[in-house]
């Protein structure tokens, strides 16, 4: 039989939720029963100000939670950061790293999303790699090739494949409504898994690949239940409980 890890559905906040946005969680929380949790894992990536309250609600639930990056030193004179370390003690498990729209926003490249990625590790936190082509790249048929490189240059070097998980996020799926065919996300995610076994040998099957662009509940099932998708990184449906929960809800 061959190793499938336990799907994980993670919620990107970005720069989204006041406080109010903390009853979506509560309710996130109080439906996400043992039967619900033994088909998928959840975790919720919310901005760093609600970090604090978010975990308080989540804990009694088995929900994970995450930040949205961090720096890659443990601490120091860096305004305006957040270290892996920090975000640890907070009790997060996981850290986004490498969004596109970090790397377009504040012109993050792999070498540097490496080292954040090594970072997390070091912080014992796993982090959510991400990587996704844009329009142009895909019209010119580099789509695969691109998502390759990011991995090569952007994965930690050496690590446990169980340890972190990759996001591959189409650059022109994210927030558009737009998303790959489930043939081209199959293709996609194929490549992504190949990539995976010759940087980590056989046992790079216990590594999630996630799917996200524009997941939404109308499209969750066709995607998801694609070869070598092992859930989705969502964002705009992440910050409604309906949702959220209604995507995860595919896995029960
Ligand atoms: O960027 C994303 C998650 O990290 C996807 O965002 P949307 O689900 O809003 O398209």
């Amino acid at each position: 039989m061959p190793f499938t890890p336990r799907p994980l559905v993670a919620g990107n906040w970005k720069m989204n939720g006041l406080s109010a946005s903390l009853g979506e969680i509560e309710t996130i929380a109080a439906r996400y029963d043992a039967a619900l949790r033994d088909k998928v894992e959840l975790a919720i990536c919310p901005p760093v100000t609600l970090l604090e309250r978010a975990a308080r609600i989540l804990a009694g639930a088995k929900i994970a939670f995450g930040g949205q990056d961090c720096h890659e030193k443990p601490s120091g004179a860096h305004t305006g950061d957040i270290s892996a370390e920090m975000l640890a003690d907070a009790g997060a498990s996981y850290v986004i790293v490498g969004h596109s729209e970090r790397r377009a926003d504040h012109g993050e490249g792999d070498a540097l999303i490496r080292a954040k990625a090594q970072a997390a590790l070091r912080a014992g936190l796993t982090p959510i790699v991400c990587v996704g082509e844009t329009r142009a790249e895909r019209d010119a048929g580099r789509a695969s090739a691109i998502v390759e490189a990011q991995l090569d240059g952007s994965l930690p070097q050496s690590v446990a494949p169980d340890h972190i998980v990759v996001a591959y996020e189409p650059v022109w799926a994210i927030g558009t409504g737009l998303t790959p065919t489930p043939v081209d996300v199959a293709q996609m995610h194929a490549a992504i898994r190949a990539r995976l076994t010759a940087l980590f040998g056989a046992g790079a099957e216990a590594t999630r690949i996630l799917y996200g662009g524009s997941v939404k509940p109308a499209n969750a099932a066709e995607l998801l239940r694609v070869k070598n998708v092992d859930g989705a990184l969502v964002g705009g449906a992440s910050l409604t409980a309906k949702e959220f929960l209604e995507i995860a809800e595919i896995y029960r």
